[in-house]
């Protein structure tokens, strides 16, 4: 059976950047373009030329694409002058796209008080504005803005708007909600009677906002009633709330009924493997914490914490998963947490190379102790470190590298010989090895930024200077993250450290400590994090 064409449009680079706090560089938006090409995305949205500087430069050494095709931004003339006399269409027109979008109003409330002009001027500013993109020879596609808005209020009205710009010679119009309030069935029985007004729904495109979380439920239910492109973008950015995601779109596309048998959307399958990548790509480029939450991508999508789920999974894994993680580029995960029984634990113990025979008796010790520490405050679905150091001291088989005999950190706000504020923090840790005392000490005097001037920072840095004959083992260790959070241990208060240190050979683990006190639960998760490493890299006692 021959597949429908289902054409995807992303708008990252355009109503992405509209997002509050996001704030593309050129570079940044190159790079995304070139990701969003080669995933196999129909049109690429650049931006709008001539609205900033970096939107023009970005048009002015326009990216290469093989596949997309590249699409400038911009509104319909205004009011009282012609086409070509419009510099702001100008200037999107100069951009030299082989793709215009323009956005322009089909809501009448829209025209006569946003813009303040006529009804029929701005039907006519629709035809004449499509009109000359046309002859300059693009391809027009028009984002009707509020158009499910303007459609309840003036049906009549917001139609001509759609009919003039296909009359004009568009290849799309896209119905675009707006304002995100506009709910998946509202959509779907919209497209029928719009589709039924005789615009053809190959040239029908759809344009949610994520303000009642349906953008991609609303995005799917105008498919499902006849429209052929999708507007979207990466991890769902743009205006207020957010656009229809196409990370969680694209999957669902070519891998859920009806849509994989019915539509070529131009990606291939082997692509999907990518789209882990690409969705985390951004979120570095945003310095934003990629959400683990997120459908297929997120680092929990395939997590199965419950100990039901977990011995289900390790029996056949779609008990519990709709899809296979790889597919997306995703992996699964069985965490250790107070939910777990033994079947997580065994998974765990397996990735960690430690092999313990089903009905074993140390498993419930195992299980028990790690239930009772996270009763305390311990959170070992994220310590994956730790957690194997207690598993290993059950099982008998932690080595005892070095003894801590004592630390003393110090912390001091003072102004250097400049008069600047600085904090200094000094650490000074008593270790025994097999009998010999090693005196380290570390301050954070000569450190990079302000984050690094911490009294975590010189513990670990003084543990980590001299470590006797196991120095050279931990020489590429660095400390790269550390997250505090004030928790419940039993009946008291606690507080909890995670840290995440990382290696020379690109390894990152997560160690974690719980103490009353700051400083301590931040040794403890220190000293975990030095052990894992000796463990690891097979130094021995
Ligand atoms: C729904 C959407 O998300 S559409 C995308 C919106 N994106 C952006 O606005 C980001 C880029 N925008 C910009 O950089 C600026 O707004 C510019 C450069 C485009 C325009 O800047 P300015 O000329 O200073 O205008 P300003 O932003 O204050 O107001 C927009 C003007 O466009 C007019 N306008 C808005 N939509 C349209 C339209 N579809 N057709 C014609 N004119 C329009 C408004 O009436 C207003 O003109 P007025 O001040 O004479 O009433
Ligand atoms: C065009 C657009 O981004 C919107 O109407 O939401």
């Amino acid at each position: 059976m021959t597949r429908e064409k289902l054409s995807l449009f992303d708008t990252t680079l355009r109503d992405g950047q509209q997002t509050h706090g996001v704030d593309f560089s050129l570079e940044d938006k190159r790079r995304i373009a070139r990701a969003l090409d080669t995933l196999g995305l129909d049109y690429v949205e650049g931006g709008w030329p001539g609205a900033n500087p970096t939107d023009s430069d970005f048009f002015d050494a326009a990216p290469t694409l093989d596949h997309a095709t590249f699409t400038a931004f911009g509104m319909t003339k205004r009011a009282g002058r012609s086409a070509a006399n419009d510099e702001v269409l100008a200037s999107v027109l100069n951009a030299n796209t082989p793709a215009v979008c323009l956005v322009g109003k089909s809501h009448d409330f829209h025209v006569t008080t946003a813009l303040n002009i006529t009804l029929d001027e701005n039907r006519e500013n629709i035809r004449e504005s499509f009109a000359h993109v046309v002859a300059q020879g693009r391809e027009a596609l028009f984002d009707a803005e509020h158009f499910f808005d303007g459609y309840k209020a003036n049906r009549e009205y917001a139609l001509g708007c759609l009919h003039d710009a296909l009359q004009a010679g568009c290849r799309w119009v896209v119905l675009c909600d707006t304002n995100g309030g506009t709910l998946p069935g509202e959509i779907g029985r919209i497209v029928t009677e719009v589709i039924a007004s005789g615009v053809p729904g190959e040239k029908l495109g759809i344009h949610t906002h994520n303000d009642t979380e349906t953008a991609v439920a609303g995005a799917l239910a105008a498919v499902d009633a006849g429209a052929r492109q999708i507007q979207g973008t990466l991890n769902g950015l743009g205006e207020r709330c957010g656009n229809a995601n196409l990370i969680s779109l694209i999957p669902t596309l070519l891998l859920k009924e009806p849509y994989a048998s019915q539509f070529d959307i131009g990606i291939p399958l082997e692509k999907l493997g990518d789209l882990t990548q690409i969705s985390r790509m951004l979120d570095d480029i945003l310095n934003r914490v990629p959400n683990r939450h997120a459908a297929y991508v997120g680092a929990s999508a395939f997590t199965h914490k419950a100990g039901l789920h977990a011995s289900a999974i390790l029996k056949d894994p779609t008990t519990y998963e709709h899809v296979v993680p790889e597919t997306v580029g995703n992996a699964r995960v069985v965490p250790m947490s107070n939910q777990a029984g033994q079947s997580n634990l065994r998974q765990r113990l397996e990735e960690a190379g430690i092999a313990v025979e089903k009905g074993d008796a140390r498993l419930s010790e195992i299980l028990n102790e790690v239930k009772r520490r996270e009763d305390q405050g311990y959170a070992y679905d994220s310590a994956k470190g730790s957690f194997e150091l207690v598993a290993r001291g059950i099982l008998g088989q932690l080595p005892r590298f070095f003894d801590v005999e004592r630390y003393r950190v110090m912390v001091e706000k003072r102004r250097n010989a400049r008069g600047e504020k600085i904090t200094v923090s000094e650490a000074v840790v008593v270790v025994n090895i097999g009998g010999e005392r090693i005196i380290s000490a570390a301050d954070s005097f000569f450190a990079e930024s302000e984050a690094d001037q911490g009294p975590v920072h010189a513990l670990s840095a003084a543990l980590r200077r001299d470590l006797g004959r196991y120095q050279s083992f931990i020489n590429d260790m660095k400390l790269v993250d550390f997250k505090v959070r004030i928790t419940n241990g039993g009946t008291e208060a606690v507080t909890r450290v995670l840290i995440d240190s990382e290696d020379g050979q690109g390894r990152r683990w997560s160690t974690v400590g719980v103490s009353a006190n700051i400083v301590d639960a931040s040794f403890q998760a220190l000293s975990d994090a030095v052990t894992w490493k000796l463990i690891r890299d097979g130094a021995t006692a």
